[in-house]
């Protein structure tokens, strides 16, 4: 399941440009220029660290690169998620300022261009990776992010790096990383992508190694943006889009919190999001300390999510508009900001999710919205609410579970876990969530389907081969809907279909696709 922001720790966190040409060094007084770092009695001029043994300084490893690289064996063990994992690390083990931006580049860059490095590794190593030690990989990985995505000079890259697989993996072992990450130092990162793209059997394959994503992906990345009226030339813009990550974005509640309200947003600088009016971006990247945060008033979402709930919001209806229900509101972030909507426009939001955990953290996300805004939350199986209740709602949000390929810069190592067997399942859910909305929303009420994917299969597909068992269905004018919920001057540009979906490398937000629908009589 996917499409969530708020209990994956929205951002995605990290800073990796993931670009052509490396990405920014790191220093500071106690991480230096060549990312490593010094001890702090050292940078004091403190002689006293010379009495440690030789042998001893030698195996010292440092703790950024010690964290990034147990986070990437949970991750590959355990099936963990990167950015639940770190966060927690990084505070038990008192990683702190640059030290922990450093291990948060250091893991989550590793993570997201995994199919670059290996690529570029598969020259540089005498067998094949699939054959090597999980742990040896890890370690080769973060070399080649460290020399090839951060700007760590080469001698500190490798030097650090074979500590760290002395210190995690064996001696051994260390020796060929000493080995392959000097091959690896030899040529820039240019160098190594011209050669990936000359040797790959064709350019969609040559494309998809340099811009590190599984070759499925990328071959439906290229038909979504051919069923959307782009280029496929801007394919290549879309995968570097899904290697950087992107800005924290906020939602301020309507009728909760005021972005003039300076109090609610405590010491951080905010500026304005580009398209929707509720969206406020960070300059930065924590916002756990935003007192509007911490009191449910604010949280974090992409800019996208905020203008498909906006959208589905404003598109009229005639008549009664009471009733508003969100079929798969796990973990909450469109449930709040609709549920915060519905109660300025004196209407109630029922929110459904089938997994129980979810359904809490649902809970959670509504807590702050005032008396009457949420008639229920309930722990049921969407595909029932339209048989169980005809006709009972005037909006529907079907924010269907989806791969997810919409996201992939918000989640480091999800391009490297979906497969394309996951589709079939996904598919079939939700044709029968949407049927479902379907029946659940009265003659007259608007139905908006939502994906954060914009697989053609989860999307237009989806929504043609449903809309085709049923006469009683209209297709809404969606990117009107959509630039009537734009923040005042903004002007977005929307291909000429009566759906929308939206682009990081061209909007900066998730890959988001909405298609509004109203029940007809
Ligand atoms: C894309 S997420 C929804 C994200 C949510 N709208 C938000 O903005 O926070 C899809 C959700 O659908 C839930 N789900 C999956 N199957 C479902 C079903 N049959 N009925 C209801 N919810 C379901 C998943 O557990 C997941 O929480």
């Amino acid at each position: 399941m996917s499409g969530y922001e708020g209990d994956r720790g929205g951002s995605g966190g990290g800073s990796s440009s993931g670009g052509r040409d490396g990405d920014r060094g790191f220093g500071d007084e106690r991480r230096s220029s060549a990312g490593r770092q010094r001890s702090a009695s050292r940078s004091r001029g403190d002689r006293s660290r010379t009495s440690q043994a030789p042998s001893e300084r030698r195996k010292r490893t440092d703790p950024a690169r010690m964290a990034a690289f147990d986070v990437l064996r949970e991750v590959d063990e355990s099936d963990a998620y990167a950015n639940l994992v770190l966060p927690p690390l990084l505070r038990e083990r008192r990683i702190r300022g640059r030290d922990a931006g450093f291990a948060t580049e250091l893991t989550y860059g590793t993570l997201r261009l995994r199919g670059r490095y290996d690529a570029i590794l598969a020259t540089c190593v005498d067998r094949p990776l699939p054959g090597l030690d999980p742990a040896l990989l890890d370690v080769l990985r973060l070399g080649a992010h460290q020399l090839l995505g951060m700007r760590v000079p080469g001698h500190a890259a490798v030097s650090e790096t074979v500590g760290l697989a002395r210190n995690r993996v064996g001696a051994g072992p260390a020796q060929m990383v000493n080995a392959v990450l000097r091959r690896v130092s030899e040529r820039p990162l240019d160098e190594w992508l011209s050669i990936l793209e000359k040797e790959a059997p064709d350019t969609l394959t040559g494309l998809a190694l340099a811009e590190s994503h599984p070759l499925w992906i990328a071959r439906a990345l290229r038909e979504a943006l051919a069923g959307n009226e782009r280029g496929v030339d801007e394919l290549a813009d879309l995968l570097a889009a899904d290697n950087a990550a992107p800005r924290v974005t906020l939602v301020a509640r309507p009728g909760l919190v005021e972005a003039s309200d300076e109090d609610a947003w405590g010491d951080v600088d905010l500026v304005a999001g580009r398209w929707a009016p509720t969206a406020l971006r960070l300059e930065g990247s924590d916002p756990s300390g935003i007192p509007a945060i911490r009191e449910g008033l604010a949280g974090v979402q992409d800019e996208g999510s905020q203008l498909v709930t906006l959208a589905l919001a404003g598109v009229p209806v005639e008549g009664r508009d009471e009733r508003w229900l969100d079929l798969c509101a796990g973990p909450g972030g469109k449930a709040a900001l609709l549920g915060a909507l519905a109660a300025q426009r004196g209407a109630a939001l029922v929110a459904n999710e089938v997994a129980p955990h979810r359904a809490r953290l649902v809970r959670g996300a509504l807590a702050a919205l005032p008396d009457g805004a949420v008639e229920e939350v309930r722990t049921g199986d969407g595909r029932e609410v339209g048989t169980e209740e005809p006709g009972a709602y005037d909006r529907v949000l079907v924010d269907a579970p989806c791969t997810g390929l919409g996201a992939l810069r918000r989640r480091p190592e999800s391009r490297w876990r979906r497969t394309p067997s996951d589709l079939a399942a996904l598919t079939g859910l939700q044709r029968e969530l949407l049927a479902s909305a379907l029946d659940a929303v009265r003659p007259g009420g608007v139905v908006a389907y939502v994906t954060c994917s914009p697989h053609l299969a989860e999307t237009q597909l989806v929504v043609t081969d449903v809309l085709k068992k049923r006469g009683d269905v209209e297709r809404l004018d969606t990117p009107a809907a959509v630039r009537s919920a734009l923040r005042p001057g903004a002007d977005i540009p929307l291909a000429e279909r009566d759906d929308v979906q939206l682009w990081p490398h061209v909007h900066g937000t998730d890959a988001m696709h909405l298609t509004l629908l109203r029940r007809t009589a």
